[in-house]
C-alpha cells in the first residue's frame, strides 16, 4: 500500500509503517549514545507505551537500563484498505528493534481500564518476569469504559467557572484565530476526572500488589502537566487540570502503600510536546509553537526522549543512589526549564504578537507542523513514501 497523510481536524488518521519504524530507532539511538542508567529497574511495567510520552519510557528502561518490559496500548492494526494507527506502528517496530537486541519485550493491546488486561498483565509478568520494579503509568484518553459497569464515560477539556477565549491556531489552515470555550457543567468535571485522574492508575497498583507482582522497593510514577498561566484557563484551571489534582491525591495514596516495601510513587510534571494528546488540547498546538522556538533558541529545547531520559537518568534513577527531588507536594518537576522566568515572559510577549502572517516567523509553528506529521511517520528524509508499505506487519502482541 502506497501511505500518506491524511489529517482531519487535529488528528493524521492514516500513519506510516516504515516511518514509526524510523522514529523509533532514532529515540533508540539517543538513548544509546548516552551513558547508561546506573542502578535503573530491571523489569519494567508501562501502561501507555505505544506513543508520547510511554513509548520513550519503555525505551529509556531498555535501552538505557537493560530492562526487560511489558507494554500495555490500546492501538489499531491496519488491513488491506486502511492503515493501522501509529501507536501500533511504533508498538511493532519497539518489540522487534528490542528483541533483536536481545531485551525481553511484550505488549499486551487492549483496554488499560479493563480487568480483563489487568489480569492479562499480571498473568504475563507472573510467567515471564516474576515481578516488575517500576510501573510507568502513561495513558491520556478521552473516554473510559467502566470496568464494574461497562460505563462509557468521556472527558471534556473545558475551563471551570467562566467561558474562555483565547487566541489559538488553526492548523488545517495555518490561521490565527480565536477560540471560545463555554465552560464545563459540575458533570463534566465529574466525568474527565473520571477518566483522566488518578483512580485507574490505583486500580493498577492494587490489582499488582494484591497479586504479589511488585518487587520491594518498586517505584511508580504517572505523568501530568501544570503548564502557565497562558494555558492555565483550559488547562490547569479546566476540567483536565482536576483530573490531574486527582493524580496528585492517587500518588498519595500509592506512594504510602509502596513505601511499606521500600518503593515510592511520584507524579512526574512534563514538559509541554507534541503528541496526539496535546494536539487535541485548544491553545495548546500555538503555545507549543512559541514554546518550542523560544527553548530552541536558549539550546533549552527537548522532545520527548531527550526529556523522558532526563527524568529517568538524572531523578528517578540518580548515579549516587540519591531520591529524586520533589516539590512541595511530592511530584517530579521536569517542567522547570519551560517554567524558567526568561522563558515564560518571552512566551507571553510572541503570544501577544502573533498573527496569521507572523506565525511562521515569530513562532516555531512550521517545527511545530513537523512534529505533527512526524508523530504518524511521515516528513523524514530517509522514508520512500512512494514506495509500497506493509499495513500489517507481523508483530506477537497479546490482544485482550
Ligand atoms: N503531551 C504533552 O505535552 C504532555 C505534557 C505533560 C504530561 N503529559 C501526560 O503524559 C501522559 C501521556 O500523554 P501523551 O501526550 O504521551 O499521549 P499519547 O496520546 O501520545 O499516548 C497515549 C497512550 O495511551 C494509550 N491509551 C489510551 N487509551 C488507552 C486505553 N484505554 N488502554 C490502553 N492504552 C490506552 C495509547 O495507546 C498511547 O500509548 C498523559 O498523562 C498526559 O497528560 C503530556
Amino acid at each position: 500500500m502506497i501511505i500518506k497523510p491524511k489529517i482531519r481536524g487535529f488528528i493524521c488518521t492514516t500513519a506510516h509503517p516504515v516511518g514509526c519504524e524510523a522514529n523509533i530507532l532514532e529515540q533508540i539511538n539517543y538513548t544509546k549514545e548516552h551513558p547508561p542508567i546506573e542502578n535503573g529497574p530491571k523489569r519494567v511495567l508501562v501502561i501507555g507505551s505505544s506513543s508520547g510520552y510511554g513509548m520513550p519510557s519503555r525505551i529509556a528502561a531498555t535501552f538505557g537500563a537493560g530492562a526487560a518490559t511489558l507494554g500495555v496500548f490500546f492501538e489499531k492494526p491496519g488491513s488491506d484498505t486502511k492503515t493501522g494507527t501509529a501507536g501500533f506502528y511504533n508498538a511493532v517496530a519497539f518489540d522487534k528493534l528490542a528483541t533483536e537486541a536481545g531485551f525481553y519485550a511484550k505488549s499486551i493491546n487492549g483496554d488499560a481500564f479493563s480487568n480483563e488486561v489487568k489480569q492479562q498483565t499480571i498473568d504475563t509478568i507472573k510467567a515471564d518476569l516474576g515481578q516488575v520494579d517500576l510501573v510507568v503509568y502513561s495513558i491520556a484518553s478521552p473516554v473510559r469504559k467502566l470496568p464494574e459497569t461497562g460505563e462509557l464515560v468521556r472527558s471534556t477539556l473545558k475551563p471551570i467557572g467562566k467561558p474562555y477565549s483565547a487566541t489559538a491556531v488553526d492548523t488545517n489552515k495555518d490561521e490565527i484565530i480565536s477560540v471560545d470555550v463555554e465552560p464545563a457543567v459540575d458533570q463534566e468535571i465529574q466525568d474527565t476526572i473520571t477518566v483522566m485522574g488518578g483512580q485507574d492508575w490505583e486500580l493498577w497498583i492494587k490489582a499488582l500488589n494484591d497479586a504479589g507482582v511488585l518487587a520491594d522497593g518498586c517505584k511508580s510514577i504517572a505523568y501530568s502537566y501544570i503548564g502557565t498561566e497562558i494555558t492555565w484557563p483550559i488547562y490547569w484551571h479546566g476540567t483536565i487540570g482536576k483530573a490531574k489534582e486527582d493524580l496528585d491525591r492517587a500518588a498519595a495514596a500509592i506512594d504510602a502503600l509502596l513505601k511499606g516495601t521500600g518503593g515510592e510513587a511520584h507524579v512526574a510534571v512534563l514538559k509541554s510536546v507534541v503528541t496526539q494528546a496535546s494536539s487535541a488540547i485548544p491553545v495548546m498546538p500555538l503555545y507549543i509553537a512559541i514554546v518550542y522556538k523560544v527553548m530552541k533558541e536558549k539550546g533549552l529545547h527537548e522532545g520527548t526522549m531527550e526529556h523522558v531520559f532526563r527524568l529517568f537518568s538524572q531523578q528517578l534513577y540518580k548515579a549516587d543512589g540519591a531520591l529524586c527531588d520533589t516539590d512541595d507536594m511530592n511530584r517530579i518537576r521536569m517542567d522547570d526549564w519551560e517554567l524558567q522566568e526568561e522563558v515564560q515572559s518571552a512566551c507571553k510577549a510572541l503570544w501577544n504578537q502573533v498573527t496569521t502572517q507572523n506565525l511562521r516567523d515569530i513562532t516555531d509553528y512550521d517545527g511545530y507542523k513537523e512534529e505533527f506529521l512526524k508523530l504518524f511517520g511521515f516528513g523524514l528524509d530517509d522514508v520512500d513514501y512512494d514506495a509500497d508499505a506493509n499495513p500489517n506487519p507481523p508483530q506477537q502482541f497479546i490482544e485482550v
